[in-house]
């Protein structure tokens, strides 16, 4: 009789294993010796012993094909945060988390690691050292933020002792590094296009970028520490460099690292917001005519212009958490592989 042997607890999935975090995860857990299995909508890499189903994860029958013998999954998939799709952020984010959670627990998951986002507490307006116990926002920035907010409590509810399945929460934010396709990109090309020359409010707003090796640091040791008697069952925890940084001081290292120029002059903050929002509304009328995508959204001037760092004490007391790579030494690595955007390479290629 063939005998049927135990999966491995260093066996896991993750879904979203193809996007700019999921892919750094992916590499650190290989490195660990876990045997690592990838479930996304399009498959970017290949990586010898990882193996990858393509599929959608609002499909169960896709997910639990994926899923089996596994006893850890990690679910950092969603839509991309500058998409106006708002059906697709909830198909995505709240009804395929639904479909996620089922999936595990019809599969014998033990352990689903969501990656949730700081933002879910944010409503615009200034947090400082915001902790984990801060309500969700009423009035959340954006769109893509209310269906992290759904995603977050759905997995959160879902955890059961009794069941022996375990949930936790990692609420990062402003991941920036190698290959991320958001944060320096975007700042480039605003700066290409003479965007980048003004300082939204004073310049002295604080907030949390996070090297993504301490997102994937946070997201292993959560995984690693889950466990029934741990207080890490159905808590969300944040993840940050734990070096909160002027937002302009952060964004000029990283364009001066290119070769652009920082921003200088200052605009006042209620200014530039109230156009963003005039801007935002004028787009939604002409959407029938001409698709507009405006540089400083609402969302995005917030974010420029308001304080916004988190604290991690809870994640430091209960998992052990410390960031492993310090602020300077991320943002020499991130400008470091960015060779194609710098101003010099971008110039010669033009002319
Ligand atoms: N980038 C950031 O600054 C922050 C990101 N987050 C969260 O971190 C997670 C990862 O973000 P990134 O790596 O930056 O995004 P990403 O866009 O690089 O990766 C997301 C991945 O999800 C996959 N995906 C999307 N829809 C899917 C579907 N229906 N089925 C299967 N796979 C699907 C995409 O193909 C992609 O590979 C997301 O949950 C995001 O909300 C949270 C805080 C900050
Ligand atoms: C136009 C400029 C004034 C600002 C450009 C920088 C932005 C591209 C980024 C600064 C903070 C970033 C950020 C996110 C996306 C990229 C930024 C807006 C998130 C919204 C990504 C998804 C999240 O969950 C939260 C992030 C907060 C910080």
């Amino acid at each position: 009789m063939a005998t049927r042997l135990r999966p491995s607890s260093k066996r896991c999935a993750v879904i979203g294993g193809s996007g700019f975090l999921g892919r750094h995860l992916v590499e650190r857990l290989v490195d660990k010796g876990y045997t690592v299995t990838v479930f996304d909508i399009r498959q970017s890499y290949t990586i010898p012993g990882v193996t990858f189903h393509q599929g959608d994860l609002c499909d169960k029958q896709a997910l639990l094909k994926a899923l089996q013998d596994v006893l850890l999954v990690f679910h950092c998939a969603s839509p991309a945060p500058g998409s106006d799709d708002r059906a697709l952020f909830h198909r995505v984010n709240i009804d395929g988390t639904r479909t996620v959670i089922e999936a595990c627990q019809e599969a014998g998951v033990q352990r689903l690691v969501l990656t949730s986002s700081a933002s879910v507490v944010f409503e615009g307006t200034d947090i400082k050292n915001g902790k984990e116990d801060l309500p969700y926002a009423k009035k959340p920035i954006d769109y893509y933020t209310e269906t992290k907010i759904q995603q977050e409590k759905l997995v959160l509810n879902a955890c059961s002792k009794e069941r022996g399945f375990l949930t936790v929460a990692i609420r990062p934010h402003g991941i920036f590094g190698p290959r991320d396709p958001q944060l320096v990109p975007i700042l480039v090309d605003t700066a290409r296009r003479g965007k980048m020359k003004f300082i939204i409010g004073d310049g002295s707003n604080l907030v949390d970028f996070t090297f993504v090796e301490n997102v994937v640091h946070g997201h292993i040791l959560a995984a690693e520490c889950l466990k029934a008697e741990s207080p890490l069952c159905g808590q969300a925890y944040h993840i940050t460099n734990d070096e909160p940084v002027r937002f302009w001081d952060f964004m000029s290292q990283v364009l001066v690292g290119l070769g652009y120029d920082a921003p200088r002059y200052h605009l006042p903050y209620w200014l530039v917001y109230g156009i963003a929002v005039l801007l935002w509304f004028l787009t939604l009328l002409l959407r029938p005519l001409v698709a507009i995508k405006p540089t400083f959204t609402p969302m995005r001037v917030a974010l420029a212009g308001t304080h916004h760092y988190y604290s991690c004490a809870r994640a430091k007391r209960d998992m052990g958490y410390q960031p492993v790579v310090s602020l300077k030494e991320a943002i020499t690595r991130t400008v470091e592989s960015y060779p194609h955007l710098r101003r010099d390479v971008l110039k010669g290629a033009k002319s």
